[in-house]
């Protein structure tokens, strides 16, 4: 969700009402890819090198998340309208205690949704999660005495906080970059990176039909396996 702050300034809008017009797209965004049938959807919202970002700004975007995770289980929300379960990914005890409160609350009171899924990467980079699933497989095997003694891939990918969805076959970052920012640098191998050149806030439907159509061009599912198209 890239551009919030550029499009506040350039909007001369007061500090944070980007976030706040972004949180917004991020609504409708969920709401078009749930009509559209779209089951899984991941979001970058908040990166471990964002706590870097000057104490005023960090505060402000917690209390934004914490008072917009708490909105996301009330009954009239689009999680509940369209029965989605909320997983909220990355190294959670970075986060403020009430923040990571809510996020807790959201989990369960979401758990028996099954109609799609969200995870809200939220103190996330791809390489703190490879680094923890490396850790868990290598303590798992540490703690098993008797079996084989070298973790391998599929030990990592069990510990993978993404372990509940598959790879993505999307990933739309706006504004025009074209750079992963240590976002599913282990998942992301064989997908579609789709950059509109829109910021956040100015995303909108034409831009998720855009990045669907351009992923048929370039993809196709064959027997339930995703295939190149020049490969098929
Ligand atoms: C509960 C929930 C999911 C809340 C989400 C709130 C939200 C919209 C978070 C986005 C935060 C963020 C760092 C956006 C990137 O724009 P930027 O600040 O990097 O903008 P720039 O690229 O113009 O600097």
């Amino acid at each position: 969700m890239d551009g919030n702050r550029r499009y506040s300034k350039q909007h001369n809008l007061i500090q944070g009402a980007g976030h706040r017009l972004g949180f917004r797209s991020l609504m409708s965004m969920l709401k078009y890819c749930y009509e559209l049938g779209v089951k899984y959807v991941t979001i970058y919202a908040f990166s471990i090198e964002n706590f870097k970002r000057s104490p005023d700004e960090v505060q402000s975007l917690m209390d934004l998340m914490e008072e917009k995770i708490k909105g996301l289980i009330n009954e009239e929300s689009i999680v509940n309208q369209y029965g989605v379960r909320v997983y909220f990914i990355g190294n959670l005890k970075l986060l403020s205690k009430p923040v990571r409160l809510a996020a807790e609350r959201a989990m369960e009171a979401t758990a028996k949704n099954s109609r799609a899924v969200l995870l809200i990467c939220i103190a996330y980079t791809s390489t703190d999660e490879i680094f923890h699933a490396v850790l868990e497989s290598c303590e798992e095997k540490r703690d098993k005495k008797g079996e084989k003694s070298m973790i391998d891939v599929t030990d990592i990918e069990r510990h993978m906080y993404m372990g509940v969805t598959p790879d993505p076959d999307i990933i739309i970052r706006t504004s025009g970059e074209s750079r992963l920012s240590n976002f599913l640098l282990w998942q992301s191998g064989n997908c579609l990176l789709y950059s509109p050149p829109v910021l956040w806030p100015e995303i909108g439907f034409r831009h998720l039909v855009q990045a669907v159509l351009d992923f048929q061009k370039h993809f196709c599912y064959l027997n339930n396996q995703k295939k190149i198209w020049s490969d098929v």
